[in-house]
């Protein structure tokens, strides 16, 4: 099993921090108080020895990360904030990030369930931002009562909500955010921001993140994180004493005052608007599973072409590929009347259906060209990826069309190399009952060894590619070949600056 590391403190520092009050490129600058609050309102000494000896993990959520997940050789799974991959298309235009809202009583455990999310998506760019983070900034009387534990963080008007639609707006549409790094020893915001960037994935996490309906229109997902009182009670006194500098009498007054009752009042109550709602927290690892299924779909989903265009010549091509193709279809001969009276004698298609089926990322870029050729068709999608470790590929997602096995098939790849994605898709295909000679793999360029290892192994297949090239190289790319196709098409080929992760100690 691999393990996992998530170091907010850590994650979080390493984006560099800003000031305030920073305008952001649209007009719309965002206002940050950022006090001094450590002198101003002094604690209790016991308070400050706690929050020393837990050094940053203190100092609560940090507010935002940006993070990215690489599996290393040694199976140890690490997050690492470096190398943005691009977060808007060919044309320039930013792509919206998904947002999933994650809503619960204290302790409950949504720190613990975004942690879980961010593992099991596993996409390369995912930003979490804390509610914590907007608690408003108090006043010295308000700030004597904080350290009586008479202050009421547990009520709507604790936070500023203004704010935080703003910045998780700005999140949403791709902008960088200064989001305030909130103290929980010193019930204060630090003196400095931190600053994150959009993502693909932005988590919003907190008591009340459903409260606000500004906040729940800029959600594309609602989890609500459900667990027992009594854990979440057991849980707290533990973190409150141990990372929050408090002393347990304190924590059973604000939780019995403030606490319990905002629980009733507002948390529970937000419930209903959960599209999800996940027992237990984060060792609810079926829920987990769910959730990553569904933010896959919805981001494949939403992926369409992403508005490519494809440069004439290439766009030619393409489409020369499936029209011959379309010729390798069982055809039946007919007469038709033409309007002058004379008789014509043609072909027609003679099968039920046919699909396209695109193996991601790269076969998506015929897509458009199939669209032309065959319209209205019906497109299913195979995300397959080459573990860089093993060198295998691996299957992670897989959308077909219900009625593929009556179908022809139309298997796209811009190009095949080894051929061993291209066979991983074919066997998909032969499972879900495909006959394998209603099966045509298309590519813009083979190589040698795949061509062979594809014919040999599925004789039945029919090839459509515009050319063979004799060899592939230790990256698996067809020499001399066309390159990563996916990301020349893509934009993403970042070879030339790419950023290695650190190595897991
Ligand atoms: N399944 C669990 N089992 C034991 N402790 C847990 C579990 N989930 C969370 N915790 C602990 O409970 C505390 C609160 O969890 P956290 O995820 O930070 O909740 P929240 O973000 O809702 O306040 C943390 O100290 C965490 O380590
Ligand atoms: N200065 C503060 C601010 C907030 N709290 C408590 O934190 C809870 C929210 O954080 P979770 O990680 O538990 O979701 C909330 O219930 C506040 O009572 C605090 O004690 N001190």
């Amino acid at each position: 099993m691999s393990e996992f590391k998530f170091d907010r403190a850590s994650s979080a520092s390493s984006e560099g921090d800003s000031g305030s009050g920073e305008d952001h490129g649209d007009g719309e600058p965002l206002e940050i108080k950022s006090p001094k609050p450590s002198s101003k309102f002094p604690q209790s000494p016991s308070k400050l020895t706690a929050a020393k000896k837990k050094g940053r993990a203190a100092v609560a959520a940090g507010g935002a990360q940006k993070t990215q997940t690489r599996v290393h050789q040694s199976g140890i799974r690490v997050l690492y904030t470096a190398g943005r991959p691009p977060w808007y298309n060919t044309h320039g235009e930013l792509k919206e990030a998904f947002v999933i809202g994650l809503c619960g009583g204290s302790a409950s455990g949504k720190t613990t369930v975004a942690k879980r999310i961010i593992e099991a998506l596993d996409v390369p760019w995912v930003s979490l931002l804390s509610m914590d983070s907007f608690y408003k900034v108090l006043g010295e009387k308000e700030h004597e009562a904080a350290n009586r534990n008479e202050y009421n963080f547990d009520h709507p008007d604790a936070f500023d909500f203004e704010l935080l639609a703003k910045t998780l707006r700005r999140l949403k549409f791709g902008k960088k955010v200064d989001v305030p790094v909130y103290n929980f020893v010193s019930h204060s915001r630090e003196s400095q921001c931190k600053t994150i960037y959009g993502a693909n994935v932005v988590i919003f996490e907190g008591i009340m993140t459903f409260v606000n309906k500004d906040l729940l229109q800029l959600m594309d997902m609602k989890i609500f994180v459900d667990t027992d009182s009594d854990i979440r009670l057991a849980r707290r006194m533990k973190r409150d004493i141990t990372e929050r500098g408090r002393e347990l009498e304190g924590v059973l007054k604000q939780y019995n005052t403030f606490v319990k009752p905002a629980m009733e009042h507002y948390i529970a109550p937000t419930m209903s608007c959960a599209d999800i709602i996940v027992p237990r927290g984060g060792e609810n690892t079926v829920a987990i599973d769910l959730i990553r299924g569904f933010c896959l779909r919805q981001s494949l989903a939403n992926s369409g072409n992403n508005g490519h265009s494809h440069p004439s010549s290439l766009h030619r091509l393409m489409r020369l590929l499936f029209e011959y193709a379309m010729n390798l279809l069982p055809h039946k001969k007919v007469t038709i009347d033409t309007v002058q009276g004379i008789p014509y004698k043609g072909s027609r298609l003679d099968i039920k259906k046919i699909v396209g089926v695109s193996i991601l990322r790269a076969g998506e870029t015929m897509e458009q060209a199939l669209c032309e050729v065959y319209q209205n068709i019906t497109i299913g999608k195979i995300l397959i990826q080459t573990n860089l470790d093993t060198g295998e590929p691996e299957l992670h997602y897989l959308r077909l069309p219900r009625d593929i096995k009556e179908s022809h098939v139309m298997l796209m790849d811009a190009t095949v190399a080894t051929g061993a994605a291209a066979m991983m898709a074919i066997r998909v295909l032969l499972d879900h009952d495909v006959p394998e000679e209603n099966i045509i793999l298309l590519s813009m360029l083979m190589g040698d060894s795949g061509v062979h290892s594809i014919a040999y192994a599925f004789p039945k297949v029919k090839l459509v590619t515009t050319a063979v090239d004799s060899e592939v190289n230790d990256k698996f790319h067809i020499m001399p070949g066309i390159g990563n196709f996916g990301d020349r098409y893509f934009g993403t080929d970042f070879s030339a600056d790419r950023v290695e992760p650190p190595q897991a100690s």
